[in-house]
């Protein structure tokens, strides 16, 4: 077991998929995975591990914000190996070329955390998806929107004005977990995505409930399963 994850060695699949909602990760395991069996229970943060196409895959909570997603993220790429890790996550649209519902796929995640100013003494470190997981998710939804998103560690916002900002600079959406699961997979030398569906739209003041968050964003899983196939 490693802190945080009530797993044995071998316990998690080399791919795991990383929604902040537990119960999100139960209704994947249960709605997409064959044989899904819960791994963890720790702190009701779920684990589950299955197989989609025949192919071993888990899928695990990472709770919500950078602090809680680097938790996780730094015992599934150190204590259990994982290769590959794709945030399957909710979002806030900022600009109107987005609707409810749309997808997103992160190119690169900005952030006002100051995990990386500590960790590069005050540089700017620029955290990007992995090429290869990019490009076949893209593929795989030439319906979804490819850009930036921006990973604050506030719901909610202090100065909005300032998010504002970011869509003049071709920032799409924001969310709280992105950037630090680019930088931890980074310096890991491991693969990471994040995929996005828009759950409100910041602009419009459309919303989803907590039940459509929790259990019908299935075609992020579908692209994020599919990116994440070898080869
Ligand atoms: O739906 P998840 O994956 O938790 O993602 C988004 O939703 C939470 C906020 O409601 C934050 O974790 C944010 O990143
Ligand atoms: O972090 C988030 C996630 C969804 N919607 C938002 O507005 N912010």
């Amino acid at each position: 077991m490693s802190t945080h994850i009530g797993a044995a060695p071998g316990d998690i699949a080399p791919t795991v998929l990383m929604p902040g909602d537990p119960l999100r990760a139960k209704w994947i395991a249960e709605t997409f995975l064959d044989d899904a069996r819960c791994y963890s229970e720790v702190r009701g943060m779920y684990g589950f591990t299955g197989t989609w196409q025949g192919r071993p895959v888990s899928v695990q909570g990472s709770g919500m914000g950078q602090p809680s997603l680097a938790i996780y993220a730094n015992e599934l790429f150190r204590d259990y190996d994982v290769q590959t890790a794709i945030r399957v996550g909710s979002c806030g649209a900022l600009t109107e070329k987005l609707a409810i519902r749309d997808l997103v796929i992160a190119s690169g995640a900005c952030t006002d955390s100051s995990m990386n100013h500590i960790a590069f003494e005050g540089l700017d470190y620029a955290p990007v998806a992995d090429f290869g997981l990019l490009r076949d998710a893209a593929a795989a939804a030439p319906e979804a929107h490819v850009g930036l998103i921006f990973s604050s560690d506030s719901f909610y916002a202090a100065r909005p004005e300032l998010v504002a900002r970011m869509v003049d600079y071709g920032v799409l959406a924001v969310e709280m977990e992105a950037s630090a699961l680019y930088t931890l997979a980074a310096k890991h030398g491991r693969r990471a995505l994040a995929i996005c569906t828009v759950s409100d739209h910041i602009v419009t003041g459309e919303e989803t409930t907590s039940q459509e968050r929790e259990q019908t964003f299935g075609r992020m899983v579908e692209v994020a399963l599919t990116a994440s196939q070898p080869g």
